[in-house]
C-alpha cells in the first residue's frame, strides 16, 4: 500500500471510531430512560454557551421549559459528550440540595492549590477540606457579627452621595456606581484596605477585578476543557485566575495581616476573624491580633488561605449585591407607587430608631425586604446551580442510579419564572412574598443563595449591603429610567452572572432628605 492510502484508510478508521466513540456517549441517558433534548454531534446541548452565542438564563430556560412541556421531572443533556443531570421537579432538587445532600457535597470545580493558591476557595473547595474550612468560616456570619460590620457599610455611603451628588443632571450608569460602592465595602471587610473606588475608579483593584467577572471565548473553553479532562486540565496546569491577580491579592493580604500583626491593629472585619482562623484556629471574641497563644497548628488556616477565602468573598459578594441594587433601581423607576410606598416604610422605621441608619432598623423594614426577595426572584444574579455527584446515588422509587462524576444543573433562573409557582413571572410584584403568598408555593422554588449545607454563607452579609444601599439611596434620591437605557433589558451572554448587556441608566433627582 502506498503512503496515500494508508494515510487514508487511517483518517477513515478514525473518523469512524470517533464516530461510534461519541454515538456510545451520546446515549448515555436514553440507556437509562431519562428523556434528552435534541443536540448537536459534538459540543451536545450547550453549543451556544461553549461560544457565548447566548445569555445563560436563556439556554437554562429554553432547556427547562423543554423538559417540563415533556411533564418530566428531571432529563438529561450533554455538555459537549458529558451527561448533565437537570432537576426540574422541586422534590428532586429537594433531594440533590438537601435530603440526599451526602451525594452531591461539590461543585465539581477546579482548583489549583499549589499553582494558582487563590483557586482554592470555599466557593471551589471539595469533600473533607470544604466541610472543615466551611465549619471554621461559619461563625464569620452570624449576625453579632453582621451588627459589627454594619458601621463600615453606612460610612462607604459617604462615598456614594458624593459621586451621585455630582451626576445629578445626566443619566447615571447605575451599575457601574453600585459596583463601586460593593467593592469599597467588601475591599474593607474582606482584605481592611480602602479601595477608594468609589472616588478613584482607576485604582488598582478595580482595575485587577475588572477581567473577574467576563467569560471570554478563551476562559469558556478552559471552563470546558476543565469539566470534561479535568486530568489534562490539571497536567496543563490550567489557570482561572492570571498570575497577576493571584500574586496581586497574596501580596495585599500578606501586607495587610503583617501590619496589623506588627503593630497589633483591630479592625471590625472579615480580616480581623480570618487572622483570628489562622493565629488561634478559632474565633474569639476579643480584640487581640498579635501571635503570642497560638493553637495547635491542625485547626489553622495559612496565609494563603486567607488569601483565597478574603478574594471568594470579594468575588461573590461584590457583583452580586451590586446586581441585585441594580436590578431593584431599575423596577422602582418603572413602578413608581412601590418606590414611594418603600421611601415611607424607611422614612417610618428610622423616625422609630430616633432617624438613624442601624442595623436593628434595617432589620425592622419588612417591605424592604420583599422588595429585594422579589428582585433576586426576577433577576436572580446565580442563574443556575451546580452539584456533582460524589458517591453514587440511587433516586428513590425508580430505577435511575446517578453514577459518581455526573453534574447536576439546577435550573434557577427558569424556575423563578416559572407561572406554576410565580403567575405573570415578568411582573414585578413584591406581595409575592409576603408570609401569606410564601406559603402557597413549595419549599425549593425560591434560590436566589441555593439552599441545604453548601448555601450561599455570605448571605446575611449580601442583604445588609443592598440594604444598606438602598436605604441610603431611596432616602436621598428619586429614581426613573432614563431614554438610553435599552428596552426590555437584554442580558449579557459574556457574563457569568445575571447582567444587562447595554449599561443600564437611571436619572436621579435630589430629594430633601439626608442621612
Ligand atoms: C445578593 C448577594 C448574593 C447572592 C445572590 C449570592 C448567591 C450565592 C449562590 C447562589 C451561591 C451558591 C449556593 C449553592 O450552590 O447552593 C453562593 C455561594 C457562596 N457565596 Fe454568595 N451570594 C451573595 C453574596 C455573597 C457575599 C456577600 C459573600 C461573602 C462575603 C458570598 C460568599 C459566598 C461563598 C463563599 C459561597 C460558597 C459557599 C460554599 O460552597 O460553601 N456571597 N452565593
Amino acid at each position: 500500500m502506498d503512503f496515500i492510502s494508508t494515510f487514508t484508510l487511517l483518517v477513515l478508521s478514525s473518523v469512524i471510531l470517533s464516530w461510534i466513540w461519541l454515538n456510545k456517549k451520546f446515549n448515555y441517558w436514553k440507556e437509562r430512560g431519562v428523556a434528552t433534548l435534541p443536540h448537536s454531534s459534538i459540543f451536545g446541548n450547550i453549543k451556544q454557551s461553549i461560544f457565548v452565542q447566548k445569555p445563560i438564563s436563556e439556554i437554562v430556560t429554553s432547556i427547562y421549559q423543554s423538559f417540563k412541556s415533556q411533564g418530566a421531572k428531571h432529563g438529561g443533556i450533554y455538555f459537549m459528550w458529558y451527561p448533565i443531570y437537570v432537576a426540574i421537579d422541586v422534590e428532586v432538587i429537594k433531594s440533590i440540595m438537601q435530603v440526599d445532600f451526602q451525594h452531591f457535597v461539590d461543585r465539581g470545580m477546579y482548583y489549583d492549590e499549589k499553582n494558582n493558591p487563590l483557586s482554592a476557595h470555599l466557593f471551589s473547595l471539595a469533600g473533607k477540606k470544604w466541610k472543615l474550612l466551611r465549619h471554621k468560616l461559619t461563625p464569620t456570619f452570624t449576625s453579632g457579627k453582621m451588627k459589627m460590620m454594619f458601621d463600615t457599610l453606612v460610612d462607604c455611603t459617604v462615598g456614594l452621595f458624593k459621586v451621585l451628588d455630582n451626576e445629578l443632571d445626566k443619566a447615571v450608569d447605575i451599575k457601574d456606581v453600585l459596583g463601586r460602592f460593593t467593592t469599597d465595602i467588601i475591599g474593607s471587610c474582606a482584605f481592611g484596605i480602602d479601595c477608594n473606588s468609589l472616588e478613584n475608579p482607576d485604582n488598582e483593584f478595580k482595575d485587577k477585578t475588572k477581567q473577574l467577572f467576563h467569560r471570554s471565548n478563551f476562559l469558556s473553553f478552559k471552563i470546558a476543557l476543565s469539566i470534561v479532562a479535568p486530568k489534562l486540565s490539571r497536567a496543563l496546569k490550567i489557570k482561572y485566575i492570571s498570575d497577576d491577580v493571584n500574586d496581586f491579592f497574596i501580596r495585599i493580604v500578606e501586607e495587610n495581616v503583617a501590619y496589623r500583626e506588627k503593630n497589633n491593629i483591630f479592625r471590625k472585619d472579615f480580616m480581623h476573624l480570618l487572622i483570628q482562623l489562622k493565629n488561634r484556629g478559632q474565633l474569639v471574641d476579643d480584640e487581640t491580633v498579635s501571635v503570642e497563644n497560638i493553637s495547635e497548628e491542625e485547626n489553622r488556616i495559612t496565609l494563603q488561605e486567607i488569601a483565597a477565602q478574603a478574594f471568594i468573598f470579594f468575588e461573590a459578594g461584590f457583583e452580586t449585591s451590586a446586581t441585585t441594587m441594580t436590578f431593584c433601581l431599575y423596577e422602582l423607576s418603572k413602578n413608581k407607587s412601590i418606590q414611594e410606598k418603600l421611601r415611607g416604610e424607611i422614612k417610618k422605621v428610622l423616625a422609630k430608631h430616633d432617624n438613624k441608619l442601624t442595623y436593628d432598623a434595617t432589620m425592622d423594614m419588612d417591605y424592604l425586604e420583599r422588595i429585594i426577595h422579589e428582585t433576586l426572584r426576577k433577576y436572580p444574579p446565580v442563574i443556575r446551580l451546580i452539584r456533582i455527584c460524589t458517591e453514587e446515588y440511587k433516586k428513590p422509587e425508580s430505577n435511575l442510579i446517578i453514577e459518581k462524576g455526573v453534574r447536576v444543573m439546577i435550573p434557577v433562573y427558569a424556575i423563578h419564572h416559572d407561572p406554576e409557582y410565580y403567575p405573570n413571572p415578568e411582573t414585578f410584584d413584591p406581595d409575592r412574598f409576603s408570609e401569606d403568598v410564601k406559603k402557597t408555593r413549595p419549599a425549593f422554588s425560591f434560590l436566589p443563595f441555593g439552599e441545604g449545607p453548601r448555601a450561599c454563607i455570605g448571605a446575611r452579609f449580601g442583604m445588609m449591603q443592598t440594604k444598606v444601599g438602598l436605604i441610603a439611596l431611596l432616602l436621598n434620591y428619586e429614581f426613573s429610567v432614563n431614554e438610553k437605557t435599552e428596552e426590555p433589558l437584554q442580558y449579557d451572554p459574556h457574563s457569568f452572572t445575571l447582567s444587562t448587556k447595554g449599561v443600564l441608566w437611571l436619572n436621579l433627582r435630589r430629594i430633601r432628605e439626608k442621612l
